[in-house]
């Protein structure tokens, strides 16, 4: 290994010498090995020793253990006899990989590289997780998986609601691509393909193949040889040009349009969708062959509503990197954005951030004041019922014939107004303080007063 590669081992085996000899070739071949156990706490990867004499019961527990650590990777390895398939099944369940040292050609190789494959593709998550945001361990698994692909070099097909981040998904995988040499990234969105002139615009046309066509031009599938065809809303891949395409993928080779000449064209095809390709595929819209060509490697993107958690680390970078603010963002802007559904998924989110900085002046804090007044919800449509008019007319009438006047009324309103929004969000200051455009620090002194006697609605 290039650099000492930290790795945790657990051992189920009496076999200790046999196993401190495996060690010893490990840590000649670079890996620095510590005995723990995963409730210390150990993320990162691991090896779990055993024979077939191992305590399933105890071994099935620490794998248990280890698989709380999401990012715990493990390679169960046997230094003794086989265990029996069930062992191994139950290992496999629990261990990303299992093998047993003797039956195997070079094992400290087959260790070595993949403990080195886990720390290049912690790394890469690491790096990606800068742009594309997401703290969630739903997004985190993403992640992994996206680096996964990309560094397979196998055709993906990138699925998800619109805003989820496929487009962003598809460079970084081409970002990650390891193909020695490899050249660009050429994006075409089916959406914006002509009638009539889609062909054209995927594999090029000959100079007077058609009315406009004043001169010889390449298409996308020649621009993308030797680097990545991102062809977004696949779905909307017209039907007449699918076998055509489905050749280029499968053997390289197309004609312009115009020509009978065969060209070659040698690409990594990364597609996307927000259509489900396969009820396509049953409506007869989409062809089944190029379905399974281009769905070997799927990955979904999941929306904004199942993965809450990235909503302030999204916000906190579209602040940050796209609008260049720095300044501390009040709690309560993000209890505002915890509030609200997002539809058009992270795009919605980066266009309200963008909202709220283009209204936001001035060195301060960025507050709730600076959410524009059409991006807060109808709260009375939320909410229960406004007290009626009428009601509200005969509370200020007590209140009048009290002797009270406009201030005192105004304010009787107001501590009311702090009591409705408390109990309708249950004792919950934040969101009622939201509710109400004020700071949590009015309400904590509207409950620290003593009850004085309040305008009645009811
Ligand atoms: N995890 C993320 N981190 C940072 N920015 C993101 C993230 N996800 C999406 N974005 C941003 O949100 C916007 C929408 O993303 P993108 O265009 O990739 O979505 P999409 O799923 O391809 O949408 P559509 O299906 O409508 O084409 C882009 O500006 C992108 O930069």
């Amino acid at each position: 290994m290039t650099t000492p590669c930290p790795v945790w081992f657990l051992a189920f085996t009496r076999q200790r010498s046999r196993l401190a000899d495996i060690i010893i070739q490990l840590e000649k071949a670079g890996l620095d090995l510590h005995a723990q156990r995963p409730h210390d706490g150990a993320g990162g990867a691991g090896i779990v020793f055993l024979d077939a004499q191992a305590p399933l019961p105890e071994v099935e527990e620490s794998l248990a253990e280890v698989r709380r650590t999401p990012e715990a990777n493990v390679l169960a390895v046997s230094v003794g006899p086989l265990p029996t398939p069930s062992t191994w099944a139950l290992l496999r369940s629990g261990a990303a990989d299992v093998f047993s040292w003797f039956d195997v050609h070079n094992p400290v190789e087959i260790i070595t590289s993949r403990l080195r494959y886990w720390q290049e593709l912690d790394a890469r998550v690491a790096d990606l997780q800068q742009r594309l945001v997401g703290r969630s361990q739903r997004w985190r698994d993403t992640l992994r998986q996206v680096v996964d692909m990309a560094l397979s070099n196998c055709q993906v097909l990138i699925t998800g609601e619109s805003g989820t981040g496929k487009e962003l998904v598809a460079k970084e995988i081409h970002r990650f691509d390891p193909r020695p040499g490899k050249r660009d990234c050429v994006v075409v969105d089916c959406t914006n393909l002509i009638p009539g002139l889609s062909g054209s615009e995927l594999f090029g046309h000959e100079k007077g193949a058609f009315t406009n066509a004043i001169s010889t031009r390449d298409g996308a599938v020649a621009l993308a040889d030797e680097g990545t065809l991102f062809l977004d809303e696949l779905g909307e891949l017209p039907l007449a040009l699918q076998a055509e395409f489905l050749r280029a993928l499968q053997e390289g080779t197309y004609k312009r349009v115009g020509s009978n000449t065969w060209r070659q064209a040698h690409f990594r095809l990364v597609s996307a969708t927000n259509r489900d390709l396969l009820a396509e595929v049953h409506k007869g819209a989409f062809r089944q062959d190029l379905y399974y060509r281009v769905s070997g490697w799927t990955c979904h993107l999941p929306p904004l509503r199942e993965r809450q958690e990235d909503i302030v680390p999204l916000a906190e970078h579209f602040f940050q990197q796209q609008h260049g603010i720095q300044q501390p963002v009040d709690r309560q802007v993000y209890d505002f954005l915890l509030l609200r559904d997002y539809p058009g998924n992270v795009r919605e989110l980066q266009q309200l951030i963008t909202r709220i900085a283009s209204k936001h002046q001035g060195e301060g804090p960025i507050t709730i004041g600076d959410i524009p007044r059409s991006d807060w919800p109808d709260f009375a449509q939320l909410s229960a019922p406004a007290p009626a008019s009428d009601e509200l007319e005969a509370g200020v009438t007590h209140l009048l014939h009290q002797g009270l006047g406009l201030k005192e009324i105004k304010d009787q309103v107001t501590e009311v107004a702090k009591e409705v929004a408390i109990r309708h969000e249950s004792g919950n200051l934040q969101l009622a303080a939201l509710r109400l455009r004020c700071s949590e620090r009015i309400l904590q002194m509207h409950r620290r007063e003593e009850p004085k006697e309040r305008l009645r609605l009811d």
